[in-house]
């Protein structure tokens, strides 16, 4: 467990914290709301490379990432959502910490990022500045990859590394 200056605790989060993370992704806006099932799962079974992030005792922030497996020196970073109310404190910067931390072999960080999430793209970008590499973007998922009926931005591969 880390403790932020602003009292915000960050930890590996577990199944139970499943359901309040899935009502924390449909407040945070901007991001795919994924199923309690997935926050569920993701908690239990890939929580040592996710982050919870609490203010007295209420989720303010998560982030959820994958190693790949065919490249494990790759974090691939899937979501970063920080509560309205945390805003503007660095919350995002420092889960990412909080989560580099913990495995020293990752050399790249990897996401995809939509045009309208200037927030992430933001965050990426400055993870290169602090870690003196570069941020490479390229094409990702394009819009047509989604179903016909559900609009969903393209989203742009970011590629932070070598760190
Ligand atoms: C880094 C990040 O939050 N990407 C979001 C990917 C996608 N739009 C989602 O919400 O899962």
């Amino acid at each position: 467990m880390t403790m932020m200056a602003s009292g915000i605790r960050m930890r590996r989060p577990t199944a139970g914290d499943g359901s309040r993370v899935w009502r924390l992704l449909r407040t945070a806006g901007g991001l795919d709301v994924n199923t309690p099932y997935s926050y569920i799962m993701l908690c239990d079974l890939f929580g040592d490379s996710c982050v919870l992030a609490e203010a007295e005792g209420e989720p303010v922030g998560f982030v959820s990432a994958l190693r790949l497996p065919e490249r494990n020196d790759t974090l691939f970073v899937w979501q970063v959502a920080v509560h309205p109310s945390a805003r503007g404190r660095g919350l995002a910067k420092a889960m990412l910490r909080e989560l580099l931390g913990r495995r020293t072999e990752i050399r790249y960080v990897e996401a995809t990022i939509s045009p309208s999430n200037g927030a992430s793209q933001a965050l990426f970008r400055s993870l290169a500045r602090e870690r003196g590499c570069v941020c490479r973007v390229t094409a990702g998922y394009a819009a047509e990859l989604f179903p016909k009926g559900q609009t969903h931005e393209e989203e742009e591969r970011y590629r932070v590394g070598p760190l």
